[in-house]
């Protein structure tokens, strides 16, 4: 028997999967590490963290696991998106990674829109010039740090940097590279006509490859660390949702995902590129060929949950604080929530927008705070559902993914709120499952990834919307959207007194 594993460099936490031929999960560790936020609207990570926390993660794996590591053939990647690891001419990390939920750079993004002229921009690369994303970050560096960013010769993301430490082998796969602004959509090459507009050397950018391409072997510096066999083959995976996309079997037109894990994603595959949301949602190469995604961001949705543990009920776990939502009613006491903690990009490219609860009555409990917050993020996302079917798709189940499917009420919040079925996969771990895909991929397990699919995906349960939620849901989510343009010029008055 053949295994392969999946690697999903997330926010939060790096998690590897071992998965067999036949598709069936075999073993999963996982290692945590930190976010840096020196100032509001700042997030950082150390490149040097997820290196560590893989190779503590992978041996964790192969520690647990009777198998021989020489049956283990493959490995792949899915990743955050967006984030900026920028490199000397020695392939040394440069500064920590500026990541996908830093909102620091509206200037740049104004600039963009400047020198390369705004319609123009989204007609290239299908996307607003948005602060989470990669290119706003270069010329951020460049304007702040001006003697460090002299000494950059290459750019990567996240998990193309992770990638390079185990190979030697520097690439970015397309679905990634069209999270960093600078992709031409249409031609699928790195614009020269931006690259020119904004004086940045084509040098910067990596080599592209499809995300199920070969990349090299594993270098003996992994192999030690880790246990692994230096022939394990190493494929070049792509940006986590994209993986989450693949690893939810969202491969074809009029399939809907909702992931939800420090961000939350409403994802519907899309099979023509000449598609356009006029940057209104997101719109990136899958990482099956030829095929597209179009999605709308919550910056802050698993974040939001555990903002509000750490801060609140730092004590209790996921699950003591879940607990008993379920008989708080519809609407948590008339307490509204908006996730807005780091600004956000969907429907509402906002960086200064802040969060607020709004209806706080002396009566509630935490538990009402708690539904509240689940309750906000969900209708988040549902603007997200609510553009699709006004563009005239039809959304009447979603696969659910990400750490927010663990819990089985929110998956009904969920249900009532979009009034679509919910389907829960037997493991809630889409992007790590997409990534072990694309390696079976690469390795020619499969003829194509709807294959693939079909092997390793296995529905959980179903849970359908309720009438009656459906209806309240309804008359508060029109509330609910009121609360942004109604506080949005009060949040931006209070931008000065933020740290
Ligand atoms: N038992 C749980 N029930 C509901 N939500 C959970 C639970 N455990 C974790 N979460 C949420 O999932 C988020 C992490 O999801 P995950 O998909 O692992 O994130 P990431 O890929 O960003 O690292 C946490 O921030 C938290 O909000
Ligand atoms: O910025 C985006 C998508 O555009 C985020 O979805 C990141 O890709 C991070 O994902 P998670 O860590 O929440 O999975």
């Amino acid at each position: 028997m053949s295994y392969v594993i999946g690697v999903d460099l997330g926010t939060s936490a790096v998690k590897v999967l071992l998965v067999n031929e036949h598709g069936e999960l075999i073993g999963e560790a996982s290692c945590e590490y930190p976010l840096i936020q020196e100032k509001a609207g700042y997030s950082e990570q150390k490149p040097e963290d997820w290196v560590e926390g893989t190779k503590d993660a992978l041996s964790k794996l192969v520690q647990q696991s009777t198998i021989p590591v020489e049956q283990i053939k493959g490995i792949s990647f899915s990743g955050q998106m967006h984030g900026l690891v920028l490199l000397d001419d020695e392939d040394q990390v440069l500064r920590n990674s500026i990541l996908w939920n830093d909102t620091r750079t509206t200037k740049q993004c104004e600039e963009i829109y400047e020198m390369v002229g705004k319609e123009r921009y989204i007609r290239i690369t299908k996307n607003l010039a948005l602060e989470g994303f990669t290119l706003p970050k270069i010329l951020w560096v460049r304007s702040h740090e001006p003697e460090l960013f002299n000494q950059a010769t290459t750019f990567l993301l996240p998990k193309d940097y992770l990638r390079y430490r185990m190979t030697g082998n520097i690439h970015m796969d397309y679905s990634d590279a069209a999270g960093t602004g600078l992709l031409d959509l249409n031609e699928n090459q790195w614009s020269s006509e931006i690259l020119r507009a904004l004086n940045l050397s084509s040098k910067l950018c990596p080599n592209l490859v499809h995300s199920q391409e070969f990349v090299g072997y594993l270098n003996d510096d992994f192999a030690n660390a880790t246990g692994l066999s230096p022939e394990t083959k190493v494929f070049a995976g792509g940006a986590d949702n994209a993986c989450g996309a693949i690893g939810s079997g969202i491969l074809e037109e009029g399939k809907t995902m909702c992931s939800i894990g420090t961000s939350g994603v409403v994802l519907s595959y899309e099979g023509d590129s000449s598609t356009t949301y006029d940057g209104k949602a997101h719109f990136f190469n899958h990482g099956k060929e030829h095929a597209y995604y179009s999605m709308g961001v919550t910056l802050s949705a698993g974040h939001s949950l555990n903002w509000f543990k750490e801060t609140f009920a730092k004590e209790l776990s996921f699950e003591e604080l879940l607990d008993g939502v379920d008989r708080v009613p519809i609407g948590s006491q008339g307490l509204l929530f908006t996730p807005y903690l780091v600004g956000e990009r969907t429907p509402h490219a906002d960086a200064d927008i802040r969060g607020s609860f709004i209806g706080m009555d002396s009566s509630h409990q935490l538990k009402d705070f708690t539904r509240s917050v689940l309750e906000g993020i969900t209708f988040s996302l549902n603007e997200t559902i609510e553009m699709f079917r006004e563009r005239g798709k039809t959304i009447d189940t979603v696969i659910s993914i990400g750490g927010g499917a663990k819990n089985r009420e929110w998956l009904q919040i969920q249900a009532d709120i979009f009034n679509a079925k919910i389907v829960r996969l037997t493991s809630e771990q889409g992007p790590g499952m997409g990534a072990a895909l694309l390696a079976g991929y690469g390795l020619g397990w499969y003829e194509n990834l709807t294959e693939g699919a079909s092997k390793l995906i296995e529905v959980k349960d179903e849970i359908k919307p309720i009438l009656d939620n459906v209806e309240k849901y309804q008359q508060l989510f029109s509330i609910y959207q009121r609360i942004y343009e109604n506080t949005h010029s009060i949040n931006h008055q209070l931008v000065e007194f933020r740290k």
